[in-house]
């Protein structure tokens, strides 16, 4: 037994056999930390970055109103990605053009959603329209009733007879004040053009009379105005979903409010449709206004299953009306003040319109194509002021990995794409208004997600070829029928921008119309 025993001890001091059990024991233990380790690593990336916040209200004391270059300026700090926390939502800010891709194009489906504010949720007749819709077939019935068949190339040719007389009716507006010497509000006068192309566009012929159109045109400016000024303006409803029942800051009364004028407008357009519609039994096809077919439409079901009811009509009106207005005539407006300040853009410009279109004619939308010049001023333009600055917010129906971070679910997502327009990194000069980088296919200029004003993925504007024929046949017609001059004592226009969901200037573009083509005729 004694022996037994010693020979054991012996085996077990001996270094020779002792070693080769001291590293396997070690091995055995490495390897069992190493795949503990792997097991308990957290399956989901951290969170983005965050400034300094403080506890509840987290970062929303900081926010400056100006939310698209406040952002610009975090990102210098914080990275292509952060977080802020806005009470108790929490929103991620993307400045990147790959991280862009990453989630309108790798993770469109995820992020195609929306997170909808509380005046929003007021303003589109509970999501019935495009914009609020979540994705899903009501959506889709939605965007192909007004992309495909609407504002299909077909049907825009079809009703330019429209543009052209709500153009034509402009520039006689603006050559009186030149021939009294006034001056015009580039914005306010584009508005209600704009304005006028759609409305026609939509309702056709039932505003009966210049008065009345005017009218009517007048009230929307203001009431856009107001809903989009609301739309962009922060609410604590939404930062603290538990409070939206107060609606403490008023937001969606005001909402409301709006949403009845807008209502009684479309209710009294749509009475006259149908009255008219009854007496005017022979109406063909081809004759119809973009409602007569929405009603036709409501009344006898379109090629999808989902019901298309009258509510869907009206929030349609809303997206076109209030979708559609703002962001082209901010767009002309910021093009011009742009111009101003390098009259030599003018001068380029004004050159290749009298070659294309000639100083005895009037510009027609066919001219626009070879409007090489003026399409490259709307593309910088967009460049240096999208109309949408942070997009329509996303809203991931799942979290998911985005460079390296977790974008949780439920978060609101901004893209910032004025401040990726903007990329020093990218651009050359780029707050340098350049139309001419356009001609050298600039290397940011040729990338996807460098420049996308239009947004990009599922939820792309879906009023683009409407948009470009609109901008571009306005701008060409200001600028081959007038020149432009500051007003007395301005020598510089002030580019400075206002944030709201649509972009504004601050100060509004006055500028004093001068008749440049001779004949007298062509302006009537
Ligand atoms: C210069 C003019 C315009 C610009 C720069 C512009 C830009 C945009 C952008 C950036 C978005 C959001 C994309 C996103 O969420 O990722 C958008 C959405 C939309 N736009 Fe436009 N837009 C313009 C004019 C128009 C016009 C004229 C219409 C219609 C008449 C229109 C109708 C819409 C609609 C309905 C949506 C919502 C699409 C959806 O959520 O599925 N837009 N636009």
């Amino acid at each position: 037994m004694d022996s037994c025993f010693a020979t054991l001890c012996d085996f077990l001091i001996s270094p020779s056999s002792f070693l080769p059990f001291a590293v396997a024991a070690a091995a055995a233990i490495i390897i069992i930390i190493i795949i503990y380790k792997t097991i308990r690593r957290p399956s989901t990336p951290p969170l983005p970055p965050c400034p300094f916040r403080l506890p509840i209200v987290g970062n929303l004391p900081f926010l400056d109103p100006n939310l698209h270059s406040y952002f610009a300026q975090l990102s210098c700090t914080h990275g292509p990605i952060f977080r802020l926390h806005l009470g108790s939502k929490l929103a991620i800010i993307i400045t990147s053009p790959s991280l862009s891709r990453q989630i309108l194009r790798d993770h469109d489906p995820t992020f195609a959603n929306r997170d909808v504010p509380a005046a929003a949720a007021a303003i589109s007749y509970g999501r019935s329209d495009i914009v609020w819709n979540p994705i899903g077939p009501t959506w889709r019935m939605l965007r192909r009733i007004c992309v495909r068949e609407m504002l299909s190339p077909t049907n825009l040719d079809a009703v330019y007879h429209l543009r052209r007389r709500e153009l034509r009716s402009a520039i006689r507006q603006i050559q009186s004040a030149a021939i009294s010497g006034a001056v015009v509000d580039v914005g306010a006068e584009m508005f209600l053009t704009v304005l006028n192309i759609i409305t026609s566009m939509l309702w056709g012929g039932t505003m009966e009379g210049e008065e009345e159109r005017s009218a009517v045109g007048k009230m929307f400016r203001h009431l856009v105005g107001e809903i989009t000024e609301l739309l962009g303006r922060p609410n604590v409803s939404d930062f603290f979903p538990a409070m939206s029942r107060f609606d403490l800051q008023g937001i969606v009364k005001e909402m409301t409010v709006l949403l009845e004028r807008f209502d009684g407008i479309f209710a009294r357009i749509i009475e006259m449709k149908r009255e008219k519609g009854l007496k005017d039994e022979k109406k063909v096809e081809e004759k119809m206004d973009f409602l007569d077919y929405m009603l036709m439409l409501e009344e006898k079901g379109n090629e999808s299953k989902e019901p298309f009811t009258i509510n869907h009509v009206k929030a349609l009106l809303m997206d076109m009306v209030v979708g559609g207005t703002e962001t082209s005539s901010n767009t002309i407006e910021f093009a011009m003040a742009e111009m101003m300040n390098k009259p030599e853009t003018i001068k380029q410009a004004q050159e290749e319109l009298d070659k294309v279109v000639g100083k005895d004619n009037v510009v027609e939308e066919s001219h626009l194509p070879n409007l090489h010049y003026l399409n490259m001023v709307i593309k910088e333009v967009l460049r240096l002021h999208p109309a949408l600055p942070l997009l329509v917010p996303h809203c991931p129906s799942s979290s998911c990995a985005i460079g390296g971070f977790t974008v949780p679910k439920g978060s609101r997502v901004f893209i910032n794409v004025w401040a990726i327009h903007r990329d020093e990194t990218m651009w050359e000069d780029p707050l340098d208004f350049k139309p001419e980088r356009w001609s050298y296919g600039d290397a940011a200029g040729s990338s996807e997600f460098s420049y996308f004003p239009f947004g990009s993925g599922r939820r792309i504007c879906a009023g683009i070829s409407m948009a470009e024929r609109m901008v571009l046949y306005s701008l060409a017609s200001l600028l081959h029928s007038f020149d432009w001059k500051m007003a007395p004592g301005i020598t510089k226009m002030d580019l400075s921008e206002k944030f709201g969901i649509v972009l504004k200037k601050a100060k509004p573009l006055v500028l004093m119309p001068v008749p440049r083509l001779s004949n007298p005729q062509l302006y009537s």
